[in-house]
């Protein structure tokens, strides 16, 4: 009961761009009776309703990509997936050996059998071999409509065997785009879809995307995978207003066969849960670095690209796993943390001084508000969360797991002398996220084990903004990075003049750096904020080459 309380919650999260796409669903009611020593739950329809995914692609004897790809993603998003099958591949980790299309009349078959009773929330495709496959896909989806669709553009594998010609490209823009709610085109479907135009560039792929969002789907996520000389895997999301520029860490790994189509799932299996598109994406993408980490080093076939493992979830410690779900280390690149003397100073609020420093650059946002009152903290929180929700970043509160806990904020970071991390992370659970300040290696080797999410290390120069607080220049910092497994970042007088020495240690496991008064003590926040993303990003290509 409880379960279908919260899914009713989930399905209140309103879809408005596919609003007039929605089924609604039969109203379903139970009551339990109670028979002497046993209950028992009775209804005339079912109850829970799980959210659902249909995937209409081919399949993979190899396992690693298509149906049986979107299948275990499906599984790890803990989410309902059924099946249309297109096309039966031959296929392992060197190449497609075959490929049998299975007939035109047996795709629509399937599909209605699946649409016509099993309450589809969303619908994501693959490999769709010819037009008429399209046609049929778009009659059904008219009689049948779901809340969203999301189209992976799939036309050459990743071995670079051809999985459907180019006459599908007019079935793509002409029938499944404009319903689309969002496309996945690599750089080459990208550039396909365009009539071959070029896109081998960050600055290519933002125009492609918006090229493509004129052709009717309402979110564009141009993914830039094969980009060359990237440090890291940079994909662009434009929703019809905003450009986002997604990154994530390139992984060394052979085994990426399947990215894609999990990639487009993990975002069907989000929207399915209720999920706004951005998060979708981001969830997404987190899952993928996840699961390539977990599964570079595994072993399955000969060939050059093999798949990965989806289902790590099971195998591992159940709350890293959460933890992995909704925290990415990469978020610690530009940390905002505010400072409620110098907004004031600056006369603005704590809310306005949070949206320019994100729309500057900044990547995750910590409220430290040490003289204000509570409910007036609260407040300024609930704020804060809307405009980072918007945006898709994660806010945490320092200190304060009250106040975290009241407005649920994504976590709290704590210092030695707040509660302990593993007090916390009972009372906070296991998805919010908490960071630890650690000085030692020791205090770093602590906060593993009391599973904190990441450290905060400083101060790295001296500050003003903290009372004596002891600098432990770059040395101090690389001896915390080096004794823990946790994502570190530095804090303590850094700013536009001094972060990239810094960056440039090149600690795999140093992932930005965290600052007060560079941002938040100045007139302009969106100018500064610029200004360091600027030059953390061009540290980090120096690196890189
Ligand atoms: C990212 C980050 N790192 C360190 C700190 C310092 O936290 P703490 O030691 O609890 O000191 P106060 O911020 O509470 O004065 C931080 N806030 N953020
Ligand atoms: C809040 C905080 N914690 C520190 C630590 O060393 O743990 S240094 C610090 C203040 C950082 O402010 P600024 O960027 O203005 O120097
Ligand atoms: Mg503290």
């Amino acid at each position: 009961m409880a379960y279908a309380q919260v899914l009713s919650g989930i399905y209140s999260i309103s879809f408005s761009q596919v609003e007039s796409g929605i089924n609604h669903k039969k109203q379903t009611q139970v009551c339990m009776e109670m028979h002497k020593d046993k209950y028992s739950i009775s209804s005339e329809h079912s109850t829970m309703k799980i959210p659902h995914v249909l995937s209409v692609a081919g399949s993979d004897s190899g396992a690693g990509a298509g149906i049986q790809a979107d299948l275990k993603a499906c599984a790890a998003r803990g989410v309902y997936c059924s099946t249309v099958i297109t096309a039966v591949t031959a296929q392992n980790t060197v190449g497609v050996q075959g490929v049998d299309i299975v007939s035109d009349d047996f795709v629509a078959k399937q599909l209605r059998s699946v649409l016509s009773d099993m309450q589809v929330d969303v619908v994501k495709t693959g490999m769709l071999p010819s037009v008429t496959v399209v046609n049929i896909l778009h009659q059904n989806l008219r009689e049948f409509p779901v809340r969203a669709l999301v189209v992976d553009p799939v036309m050459v594998s990743t071995s670079g065997d051809v999985l459907a010609g180019p006459s599908i490209l007019t079935g793509f823009r002409e029938e499944l785009l404009p319903m689309a709610d969002i496309v996945t085109p690599n750089l080459k479907e990208a550039s396909a879809l365009l009539g071959g135009l070029k896109v081998e560039t960050i600055s290519d792929m933002r125009s492609a995307a918006k090229l493509l969002h004129d052709m009717g789907p309402r979110n564009v996520l141009v993914k830039g995978g094969d980009l060359p000389d990237s440090l890291d895997a940079v994909d662009i999301f434009f929703d019809g207003e905003d450009f986002y520029e997604l990154r994530s860490s390139r992984l060394k790994t052979h085994n990426t066969h399947g990215t894609g189509c999990t990639l487009a799932s993990c975002i069907a299996a989000e929207l399915a849960k209720g999920s706004s598109m951005l998060l979708a994406v981001k969830a997404a993408k987190c899952f993928i670095e996840t699961a390539l980490d977990y599964s570079k080093d595994i072993v399955i076939g000969n060939g050059p690209q093999g798949p990965f493992d989806h289902l790590l979830r099971l195998k591992r410690n159940i709350r890293k796993s959460y933890g992995q779900d909704r925290f990415n280390p990469n978020d610690l690149f530009l940390y905002a943390v505010t400072d409620s003397g110098m907004n004031r100073k600056w006369d603005r609020s704590i809310s306005d001084a949070v949206k320019a420093a994100i729309e500057g650059g900044a990547t995750i946002v910590q409220l430290r508000e040490k003289d204000i009152e509570t409910r007036d903290f609260l407040e300024a929180a609930k704020s804060c969360l809307e405009i980072c929700r918007h945006h898709g970043v994660p806010l945490l509160i320092n200190d304060r797991i009250d106040i975290a806990l009241a407005c649920d904020a994504d976590g709290v970071h704590l210092g030695q002398s707040d509660m302990p991390a593993h007090v916390a992370r009972t009372l906070l659970g296991p998805e919010k996220i908490i960071g630890i300040s650690c000085k030692t290696p020791e205090q770093a080797q602590q906060a593993w084990t009391d599973g904190a999410d990441y450290i905060g290390c400083g101060g790295v120069y001296p500050t003003n903004t903290k009372a004596n607080n002891p600098t432990l220049g770059l040395d101090g910092l690389k001896s915390v990075c080096s004794s823990s497994k946790l994502p570190v970042v530095a804090i303590g007088g850094i700013g536009i003049s001094n972060a990239g020495p810094v960056m440039a240690m090149d600690m795999p496991n140093l992932k930005g750096v965290a600052v007060v008064s560079a941002l938040f003590d100045k007139e302009c926040v969106l100018t500064e904020t610029r200004k360091l993303h600027a030059v953390l990003v061009e540290t980090a290509a120096t690196i890189a080459k």
